[in-house]
């Protein structure tokens, strides 16, 4: 036999390496300004993150936060700084099939930073799944179901506003669970509000709140059996201590979610022990990205902690990898807030998100299972092409 016409052995030996890692930062507007204790957002911002690797696959992921820094210390801004400079050069040139390790890697060598890490993390998983075929609920130890309830969030900052939102949602089959931003107004003012949408609603939709930290524990004590009285089912982090979160818990017949107290694992293992919370809303970039979340889900299981998938109204990118890992939780009792796609204007995905019947699907292909829409990246990423033209109606 000519050895020349041999086929090559595979090269087993040769593991595929990070190549190149691109940020962009894409502006997009919102359907309505959504009013926040801690701020109100008239659009958001979205980091995306495209990690290359030597064998042509390219992973993506997304940083966002809420209300640029009003919710915490990382910054759409600050995630492309911080990825561009410090995380890149950490990963180029190492190998890309194994998240896990080289996550590690970049924990050894970058301190906190946790959205940014759910990001890059998400591009890798995305990256791997596109390379062994597989969604990655399946990289993340496989998903126990299809479809996530998802809640949506009334703020407006209007009453009959947001009512009339709810019963469109209702009509729509597209949420039934509503979750009202509190907390900026007296409260008073605020249980009114609650009262209000609860006896609109009726029994065709649940009613929660979030104060984002905004009450004193004093302030909490007076509004939480009113808000029980109203017919609240969830009250999320009215105030801002663990401590005190801890004292309001089990005082009435509502429950108490920990949400911004509740960044990974090891706050989580804390609250848990402390007793001080009945549910935690899991967010994949608060947690550190989707290895961490499934841990912080399974200190809640094994707690007797009730689960709520979490956003941080991220686009559809951020969505999915949450999707993908909640979609993985042994427990999900209530539901999940995956509605950030629905509040932006524009669809930056080749085929969007199917929200239907209360439910949000989660992607059945390889990786995330999603594809950019590239030309409206194009348009809508900061000092791109929609800076130099306008659409017709002036839409932008
Ligand atoms: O939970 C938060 O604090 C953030 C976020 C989630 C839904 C929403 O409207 O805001
Ligand atoms: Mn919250």
């Amino acid at each position: 036999m000519n050895q020349s016409f041999a086929p090559l052995a595979p090269r087993t030996d040769i593991r595929p390496v990070v190549s190149r890692v691109e940020t962009v930062i894409l502006d997009l507007p919102t359907i309505r300004p959504h009013k926040l204790s801690v701020a109100t957002m008239n659009g958001q911002v979205l980091m995306l993150v495209r990690v290359h690797c030597s064998d042509g696959i390219v992973g993506i992921g997304e940083g966002t936060t809420i209300g640029g820094l009003a919710y915490g210390g990382e910054s759409p801004e600050s995630m492309k700084t911080n990825i561009d400079s410090w995380f890149a050069p950490v990963m180029i040139g190492q190998d890309a099939t194994q998240v896990q390790a080289l996550m590690a890697r970049i924990g050894r060598m970058v301190r906190e930073n946790r959205f940014a890490k759910s990001a890059v993390e998400t591009a890798l998983l995305d990256a791997q799944g596109k390379r062994v075929g597989l969604p990655v609920s399946e990289l993340l130890g496989g998903r126990r179901r299809d479809r996530l309830p998802v809640a949506w969030t009334l703020a407006s900052g209007d009453t009959a506003r947001d009512i009339a939102e709810a019963e469109r949602m209702l009509d729509l089959r597209r949420h039934r669970v509503f979750k009202l931003k509190i907390g900026a107004r007296p409260i008073r003012d605020d249980i009114a509000h609650v009262a209000a949408i609860k006896a609109a609603l009726g029994d065709r939709g649940a009613v929660r709140v979030d104060l984002n930290m905004a009450w004193s524990e004093g302030e909490a004590a007076f509004g939480i059996p009113a808000l029980a009285d109203a017919g609240c089912e969830l009250v999320e982090q009215p105030v801002a201590q663990t401590a005190a979160l801890r004292r309001l818990v089990r005082r009435w017949p509502v429950a108490l979610m920990a949400d911004e107290s509740l960044t990974g694992p090891e706050s989580a293992f804390e609250i848990a022990r402390l007793q001080g919370a009945d549910v935690f809303a899991v967010k994949l970039e608060q947690s550190g990205g989707a290895f961490n979340a499934l841990r912080v889900a399974a200190i809640a299981d094994a707690a007797g902690i009730g689960l709520y998938g979490g956003t941080m109204l991220e686009g559809a990118v951020g969505t999915v990898v949450s999707a993908h890992a909640f979609a993985c939780f042994a427990n999900l009792q209530w539901g999940t807030e995956l509605f950030g796609p629905l509040l932006l204007t524009e669809e930056i995905l080749a085929e969007p998100l199917d929200y239907s019947e209360f439910e949000l699907t989660v992607p059945a292909g390889p990786g995330l299972g999603v594809a950019l829409d590239e030309d409206r990246l194009a348009f809508f990423a900061r000092d791109g092409i929609r800076k130099t033209i306008s659409l017709p109606g002036g839409r932008v």
